[in-house]
Order: structure tokens, then C-alpha cells, then sequence
């Protein structure tokens, strides 16, 4: 899978994690930054993330700032993007399962490594389950 990856300087560390992960796991990686602990703006790199899936180039993102919530509402300011803000692998599965979320947020500032690891495997197995969940998503355009 082709995946793109954004973070602010809070979700650096934890993004070069992911981004090794990603990498010995087969994916094709498309890092848009940032690249160094200098603090910057994450709508920036939500919008970068964002602008990726829009034109097809990466199927799937992965937004990582302090606690992901200014990643999570910058995500979903744009409408084919369904973004879910995940601190635990249930909600990574269900992300996927019932609203094929297609950016997974994530809060370094929060979460474990391990955790955040485990979040980024699931929520990257996990297939959409379609049927009534389809026809949801399908209602919000
Ligand atoms: O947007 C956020 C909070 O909703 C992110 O966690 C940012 O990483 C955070 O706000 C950055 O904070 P800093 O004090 O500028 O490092």
C-alpha cells in the first residue's frame, strides 16, 4: 500500500517510527514532513496528507501531532477525507470496519510507543465491512 505520513514537531519522533515500521512491513512510504523538531503548523501538514489521497497518489494517511486533535479537526475540513483519531486498537479496527476511515490521527504526546505501533497494524489490516455502513457514509457526501 501506498501510504502517506504528516507530522507537526510534536509527532516527529513517533512518525520516523512508523515511517521504519511502515518500510520492513512492504509499504511504499510518502513522508511530506516535517523533518526536524523546529515547531510548525499542522494544518499545513493535514492539508499535505490530504492533498496526496485527493490526487491518488497514497491511498491512506497517517496524521500525527501532540494529541492528534488538531490533526483529526484540520483532516476533516476536507470532504473526502474521513479521519479518526485513534489512543487504542479497538477504535482503529471500528475506524476502519464501520466508517473506512482513510487518515488514522495519532497523539504522540499521549500514547505509547507500542501502542501507537499496534494502532498503526490494525487499523492498516482492517477492511471496510461495507453494507450499512456504506450507505452512512455514502449520506455524509
Ligand atoms: O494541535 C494540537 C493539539 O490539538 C497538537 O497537539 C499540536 O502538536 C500542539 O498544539 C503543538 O503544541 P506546541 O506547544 O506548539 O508544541
Amino acid at each position: 500500500m501506498n501510504i502517506v505520513l504528516g507530522c507537526d514537531h510534536g509527532g516527529l519522533e513517533l512518525k520516523q517510527e512508523i515511517v521504519s515500521l511502515l518500510e520492513q512491513a512492504g509499504h511504499t512510504v510518502n513522508d511530506v514532513g516535517c523533518f526536524s523538531p523546529e515547531s510548525v503548523d499542522y494544518p499545513v501538514f493535514a492539508d499535505k496528507v490530504c492533498a496526496a489521497i485527493k490526487e491518488g497518489t497514497s491511498t491512506r494517511g497517517i496524521l500525527i501531532c501532540g494529541t492528534g486533535i488538531g490533526m483529526s479537526i484540520a483532516a476533516n475540513r476536507h470532504r473526502h477525507i474521513r479521519a479518526a483519531l485513534c489512543h487504542e486498537a479497538v477504535t482503529a479496527r471500528l475506524s476502519r470496519e464501520h466508517n473506512d476511515a482513510n487518515v488514522l490521527c495519532l497523539g504522540a504526546r499521549v500514547l505509547g510507543r507500542s501502542i501507537a505501533l499496534d494502532i498503526v497494524k490494525v487499523w492498516l489490516e482492517t477492511e471496510f465491512a461495507g453494507g450499512r455502513h456504506l450507505r452512512r457514509i455514502t449520506m455524509m457526501g
